[in-house]
């Protein structure tokens, strides 16, 4: 997969000084964005970087963001009902959305429908569509790898998991290896629960910038994975395969970059 960027990291002492850098970070492209085309396009992930996006709540940001020109996406998605607990729309809207003003017809969810069915092949079908629809709207540009088109973020706020997985995109599954598709889905994630959809690699890599958020919660593995990532850029690991348009930034606590 072409990459056009250089990897680079800063450390933080704490989550709550990573959270600082993470606010002034979006916001800063937001700013950037609204100015110079009239709107921004924003991918979450769900994890623990809700909660690190708090600072955004809180001024300057809250009242300087230019929420209304936000286009708020999901890099992947849990097939679940809105209202369950593992939904990741849930996550962001009770933590984060619905406390700024972006216009409901500017965040796009997975299909509500077929996600409560549990149907994670049509979800990811339904999803690549609504981003094809934006595409023809001239919300979304398109950007060329190889013989495939695919579209453009100008912000993903990404999260890896201890295994080094990014996205839904698992070690030793074959969702990392997709690239005629813009959502693909997983039935048998490891990670309950076990069906998701999610951007492909392509797509994912395709952002302009791409911001990789890590703090560890006392777990061996994650800084083991940050260590395989830096170290020795083991491609076995999703999130070694990250690359951006612009730039690739992570993010680190020192707790998972305690083994660099
Ligand atoms: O399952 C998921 O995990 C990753 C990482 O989450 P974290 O809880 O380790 O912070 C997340 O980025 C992804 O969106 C989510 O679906």
């Amino acid at each position: 997969m072409a990459g056009t960027t250089q990897r680079k990291r800063e450390v933080f002492p704490s989550k709550d000084e990573l959270s600082v850098a993470l606010a002034k970070y979006t916001a800063n492209l937001s700013a950037k964005f609204c100015k110079e085309k009239g709107f921004f396009t924003v991918v979450l992930s769900g994890g623990g970087l809700i909660d690190w996006l708090c600072k955004l709540l809180e001024p300057p940001y809250i009242d300087s963001v230019e929420w209304s020109k936000w286009h708020v996406f999901w890099v992947d998605e849990r097939v679940c009902s809105y209202e369950d607990p593992d939904s990741n729309y849930k996550l962001a809207m009770d933590g984060f959305l619905s406390k700024v003003g972006i216009p409901n017809e500017n965040i796009y969810a997975i299909d509500k429908h077929y996600s409560a069915d549990g149907d994670a092949e049509n979800c990811a079908m339904l999803y690549e569509e609504c981003l094809r629809k934006l595409v023809k709207q001239n919300i979304l540009p398109l950007c060329t790898y190889g013989k495939y088109q695919y579209p453009q973020f100008d912000l993903q706020l990404l999260g890896m998991g201890p295994d080094g997985h990014m996205a839904s995109l698992f070690p030793g599954h074959p969702q990392i290896h997709v690239i005629d598709k813009w959502v693909t889905y997983i039935t048998d994630s490891p990670k309950p629960p076990p069906k998701r959809i999610t951007f492909t690699l392509p797509v994912i890599n395709s952002a302009l910038y791409n911001l990789m958020a890590v703090c560890d919660d006392h777990t061996e593995q994650c800084p083991r994975s940050i260590a395989e990532i830096f170290k020795h850029n083991n491609l076995a690991l999703p999130a070694a395969n990250l690359t951006a348009q612009v730039e690739e930034m992570w993010y680190l606590d020192q707790a998972a970059a305690s083994l660099l």
